[in-house]
């Protein structure tokens, strides 16, 4: 990527250049007409070298042609230099291209003099940024304290002052240890998970603080203590503030006579995650949630489309009705229609003879959710759009119509796009889910989310299983860091749950971790090429066990393909591909 320091975004393009064949009265002409005290000589767009000012006068008396007079020591750089890393003596600096050495431009006196004019305005800006940061810093109220990756602080804000009791000239550069009572950041720092909502007693106050591991290119770098409430009964008040605010919002909405009974399932705050992408996800399904239009969820197995699904439906003006959700890909092709769409009495033979209704009329002033959407036989699509449009349900075996009115949210994890041009997916249809698009990054996209998903499971896996709380060795972040997460966040919770489980003394080590994790991709190797790579050594490990089941069975097919438990035709397959 060019930056704003580059050669490429300052240098003149048409310099004014000499030729081997100019003279001297020539050049000093040109001298007259520009900046710089050095000119080019150039032939076929190739620097030769350069003419100076100085050695033109000196010369000018003489019988010498430029060339005698020509230097070849000029300053050239190629067109990836930045100018952040010269320093400036005045000489003009000529750009060459990487390739094949011809004169691309040059920087010279003008050019140079405009980016240090840019640089001074940057500079200018960052420094105010910087005063808007520290004001902000030192006004909040919150206690918040930075330290690096040895636990010396670096940053210390007023409030974190009054709180320990420490001027912040006595705090920074000193390990965190010895200036805040029970600090715990040096432990977020070995650990790397983030300690959220801890009690933590300082100058014998209770508070509540966050402490923070900060992550950058896989490592710890640091770590934020952020004190964020006095004692319990600060908690106490927002809590009571919190039910005022609930107690208001459904008066007006005059609700008041009942509380609904149907289950609040998920809220956005239980979709565990800070980066950009999960936060823009988490924007858009707000603003989603606020319209009855039609949601399309995608993204790769396991990223969480569901509970996005139920945060949109939990957080619309529809949450007191149900949200029925259909996994389309679990449901056999025959059923799904019925499920659906509901029968009537006596449609099939052996069913209840009341008939029963379907899943959109159960969704009724409420929200359907279809999941994996991508594997709806045709068929059921063009009756699903059929209900869209027409906002009525036909039972099976029924004739009068039901109208229905849900919010329709649809998932998958297929490329519909690609479905259309391959006639498995119905165009119209796509274009009626695809109101308010709403895609969810895989995991391996925002790794930063990693830490603090752990550090919600983990608890919630004690609590279950009623054991102590479980800690995690930071090297196992870190290699969880490395990984790419082909599964996702089901995978990371799989993973967790196994090695909560598998641990010794409450404590997860790199040992705990799956096979894969500790055969990591190399760091020059390509995702492809470890996929690649891993394949290759499956192959390797499926061809000796056929080998040796082949050996085993006297090289009797029938019978190696029985205990492999493999049809003959996939062994005959494997073997040819094995060359066997
Ligand atoms: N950000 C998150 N925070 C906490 N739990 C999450 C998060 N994302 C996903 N999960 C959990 O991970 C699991 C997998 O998510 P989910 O079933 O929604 O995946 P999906 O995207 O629907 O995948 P598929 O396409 O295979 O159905 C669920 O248990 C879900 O609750």
């Amino acid at each position: 990527m060019i930056s704003n320091d580059h050669v490429k975004q300052w240098m003149k393009l048409h310099p004014v250049t000499l030729s081997k064949e100019d003279t001297l009265q020539e050049t000093l002409v040109l001298f007259s007409e520009i900046a710089d005290k050095e000119l080019p000589v150039v032939a076929d767009g190739h620097l030769l070298g350069v003419v100076t000012l100085q050695d033109c006068v000196a010369h000018v008396d003489k019988e010498t042609d430029i060339h005698s007079i020509m230097k070849t020591d000029y300053e050239a750089v190629s067109d990836d230099f930045s100018l952040n890393d010269q320093k400036a003596d005045g000489r003009p600096l000529y750009v060459l291209h990487e390739k094949t050495g011809a004169l691309e431009g040059v920087i010279g006196r003008e050019e140079m003099v405009a980016y240090y004019e840019y640089v001074r305005e940057r500079e200018k800006g960052a420094q105010q940024t910087i005063q808007w940061l520290k004001l902000g810093f030192d006004t909040a109220y919150e206690g918040v304290a930075i330290v690096d990756e040895k636990g010396i602080i670096q940053l210390f804000n007023d409030a974190y002052s009054r709180y320990v009791g420490v001027s912040k000239e006595e705090a920074l550069g000193r390990p965190a240890a010895d200036v805040i009572e029970n600090s715990r950041l040096p432990v977020v720092l070995k650990t790397g998970v983030p300690e959220r909502s801890q009690p933590h007693r300082l100058q014998g106050q209770e508070l509540v603080v966050h402490r923070l591991p900060i992550w950058k290119d896989g490592r710890v770098i640091g770590a934020v203590g952020i004190l964020v409430y006095e004692g319990v009964s600060e908690i106490q008040q927002v809590l009571q503030r919190m039910e005022l605010l609930h107690t208001n919002e459904t008066q007006t909405k005059k609700q008041v006579q009942t509380r609904s009974t149907v289950k609040r399932s998920v809220h956005f705050e239980d979709i565990i995650g800070e980066s950009p992408a999960i936060s823009k996800a988490k924007k858009i399904s707000r603003k989603a949630a606020q319209t009855k239009a039609a949601v399309l969820i995608t993204g790769e197995t396991g990223v969480g489309k569901e509970p996005f699904a139920h945060a949109i439906h939990d957080m619309g003006n529809r949450n007191e009705s149900p949200f029925v959700a259909v996994n389309c890909a679990a449901i056999p092709e025959s059923l799904l229609e019925s499920e659906l769409f509901g029968y009537m009495k006596g449609a099939f033979t052996g069913t209840r003879n009341d008939g029963k209704p379907g899943k959109i009329e159960l969704a009724n002033g409420g929200t359907l959710f279809l999941d994996e959407i991508g594997d709806m036989p045709l068929t059921t699509q063009a009756k699903i759009l059929r209900v869209l449009q027409e906002k009525e349900v036909d039972r099976v075996g029924g004739t009068a119509p039901i109208p229905v009115d849900f919010r329709l949210i649809a998932a998958t994890n297929k490329d519909l796009k690609k479905l259309i041009e391959e006639n498995k997916f119905r165009e119209d249809l796509y274009y009626r889910l695809h109101v308010m698009p709403l895609h969810i990054a895989s995991l391996r996209e925002r790794k930063q989310d990693i830490p603090l998903i752990i550090a919600d499971q983990l608890p919630k896996l004690s609590a279950e299983n009623e054991t102590r709380e479980t800690t995690i060795d930071k090297e196992v972040l870190e290699r969880m860091f490395q990984y790419h997460w082909p599964g996702n966040v089901r995978e990371l919770l799989n993973v967790l749950e196994r090695m909560f489980h598998l641990c010794e003394a409450d404590h997860i080590r790199v040992e705990d971790l799956p096979e894969d994790f500790r055969e990591q991709p190399q760091m020059t190797e390509s995702l492809s090429e470890w996929h690649k790579r891993k394949q290759q050594q499956e192959h390797k490990l499926e061809q000796k066990q056929i080998e040796k089941v082949l050996e085993e069975v006297n090289g009797n097919k029938s019978k190696a393909a029985k205990r492999l438990g493999i049809s003959r035709a996939t062994l005959y397959n494997k073997l040819s591909r094995f060359n066997v």
